[in-house]
């Protein structure tokens, strides 16, 4: 058995987290905490994973702490940049046997998703990503769909693509979404929305269109009960579930 300890246990992703790991065979849920409680309540517990779905603005002390303690963590909560994922790499340096998966999604359609739009990126001139939530979501654009946009811009890299066609020159602010690398991404927030995405791709006379729908939370779980199950024997950082998926 694995103890398990879910962060953000309040939360709509943690309280549907806790329900998976303690339905989940081989994983023990010791303890549901969230904002009020202290983060010595984990090394009370006997928490030997720490699944953290709390806020960006929490999750890095969250991180520091369970890796100071040698508590492997399974991180779905968003707001990652490249200086946040060399600072966890240094913490990690000096607690060589702890596993961190960051994942910005936990749903297996999703990571396919990320997965087929970087492979059809070098085809394409064209490419845009629109990602629609719920209106409680706290960052946009998207994990997801940074990620998504992140992949895409490499993969053009790679291909040697120039700029995607655009000539816009006159733009009411925010009309053309938010850039990132090459890629334009548009946040959508929608009362009614889960967790949805399309990657729109252009060339000549024809566009390709991937899209993923999670139409619940229960759409993260089996991933996040793999990411508590495997963490454990993946020391030092992963970004990405697809890591624990065998893709390839
Ligand atoms: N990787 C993935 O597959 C997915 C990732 N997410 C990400 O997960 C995160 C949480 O999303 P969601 O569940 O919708 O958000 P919620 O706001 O519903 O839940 C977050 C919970 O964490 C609590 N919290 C805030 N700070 C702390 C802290 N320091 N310690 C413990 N608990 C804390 C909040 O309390 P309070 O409300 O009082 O602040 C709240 O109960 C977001 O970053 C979201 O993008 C979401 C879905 C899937
Ligand atoms: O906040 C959410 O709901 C989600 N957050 C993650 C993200 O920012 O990509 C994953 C999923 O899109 C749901």
């Amino acid at each position: 058995m694995v103890n398990v300890a879910v962060l953000g246990a309040r939360g709509r992703m943690g309280a549907e987290a806790a329900r998976a790991v303690q339905a989940a065979d081989k994983l023990d849920l010791v303890a549901e905490l969230d904002v009020d409680n202290r983060l010595e309540e984990l090394v009370e517990a006997g928490a030997e994973v720490v699944v953290d779905f709390t806020h960006p603005e929490a999750v890095m002390d969250n991180l520091r702490f369970c890796v100071e303690h040698g508590i492997h963590a399974v991180v779905g909560t968003t707001g990652f940049t490249d200086e946040r994922l060399d600072q966890v790499r240094g913490w990690l340096a000096d607690a060589p046997g702890v596993g961190v998966l960051i994942a910005p999604n936990f749903s297996v359609g999703a990571v396919l998703m990320m997965r087929f739009a970087e492979q059809a990126a070098r085809f394409f001139p064209s490419v845009e990503v629109v990602e629609l939530h719920h209106p409680l979501k706290a960052d946009a654009p998207s994990g997801t769909a940074g990620r998504t946009a992140e992949l895409i811009s490499a993969a053009r890299r790679r291909a040697g693509m120039g700029n995607v066609p655009d000539a816009t020159t006159q733009e009411v602010d925010g009309a053309r979404g938010a850039r990132v690398g090459d890629v334009h991404v548009h946040s959508v927030r929608l009362s009614g929305l889960v967790a949805h995405q399309e990657v729109l791709f252009g060339g000549q006379d024809e566009t390709l269109t991937i899209r993923h729908d999670s139409l619940a939370r229960t759409s993260f779980m089996p991933g996040v009960v793999l990411g508590a199950r495997t963490v454990v024997e993946r020391p030092g950082l992963t970004v990405g579930l697809e890591h624990y998926l065998d893709l390839d």
